[in-house]
């Protein structure tokens, strides 16, 4: 279980958001949502432990989360805007970088999202949607509880939406967490939306 309280940010010299308080529970989902600027990267690198929280707290199961920054970043993954891969290295071999630290196999996370016959193909040669799905395909090598999504479907075509939906169901169904940013609708079934706003009190902790 995930719980934010009262959590604050500042970026520059401007408080992002404060008192934010919501909660996550195994298997659930947390759409957040607002205008751009509202601070939704912001609060997605504050839970990923790659921003200070100004204020407040983070709690993982009731324990300050970020006590033990290692322990956190094992137990998170973290899909930021960027797709993170290296131009000159194959879609493979991008893949296979973050196998052998967390473990899974490469050809079943690329099947996961349709992409097994550009495997062989260097990275800097796919499309935006297809760096995006090689960007989510990170996401089915090994489980973790708690996936952090920064506007996961941008580029995405019909069919990936399809198999990017199938994963986030297992991953929920397995007892994972989603906290996504968002712009448009994503496959998240019955998730709760928290909406950052100038003064966002945020949803139930
Ligand atoms: N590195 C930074 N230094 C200073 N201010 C920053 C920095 N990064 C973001 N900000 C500011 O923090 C605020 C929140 O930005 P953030 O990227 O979290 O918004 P967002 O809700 O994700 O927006 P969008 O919908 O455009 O992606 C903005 O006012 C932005 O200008």
């Amino acid at each position: 279980m995930l719980q934010a309280v009262e959590l604050a940010a500042v970026r520059g010299e401007r408080v992002v958001f404060a008192g934010l308080g919501f909660g996550c529970a195994p298997g659930e989902a947390l759409l957040l949502t607002g205008p751009n600027g509202a601070g939704k990267s912001t609060l997605l690198r504050l839970l990923a432990g790659l921003v200070p929280p100004a204020e407040g707290r983070l709690l993982w199961d009731g324990a300050d989360a970020l006590a033990d920054r290692p322990a956190h970043a094992a137990r998170l993954r973290y899909l930021a805007h960027a797709d993170a891969l290296k131009p000159g290295l194959t879609l493979a071999e991008n893949l296979g970088f973050w196998a052998a630290l967390w473990g899974g196999s490469v050809a079943e996370a690329l099947a996961a999202v349709g992409l097994e016959e550009l495997a062989p193909l260097p990275a800097r040669m796919l499309s935006a949607g297809q760096k995006r799905r090689a960007a989510l395909a990170r996401l089915a090598l090994a489980p973790v509880p708690l996936w952090l999504l920064d506007e996961p479907s941008v580029g995405l075509d019909a069919a990936s939406i399809g198999r990017f939906g199938a994963l986030l169901a297992a991953h929920r169904a397995r007892g994972g967490m989603v906290l996504a940013a968002t712009h448009v609708d994503l496959p998240l079934p019955g998730a709760r939306e928290l909406r950052l706003d100038a003064a966002s009190p945020g949803v139930g902790a």
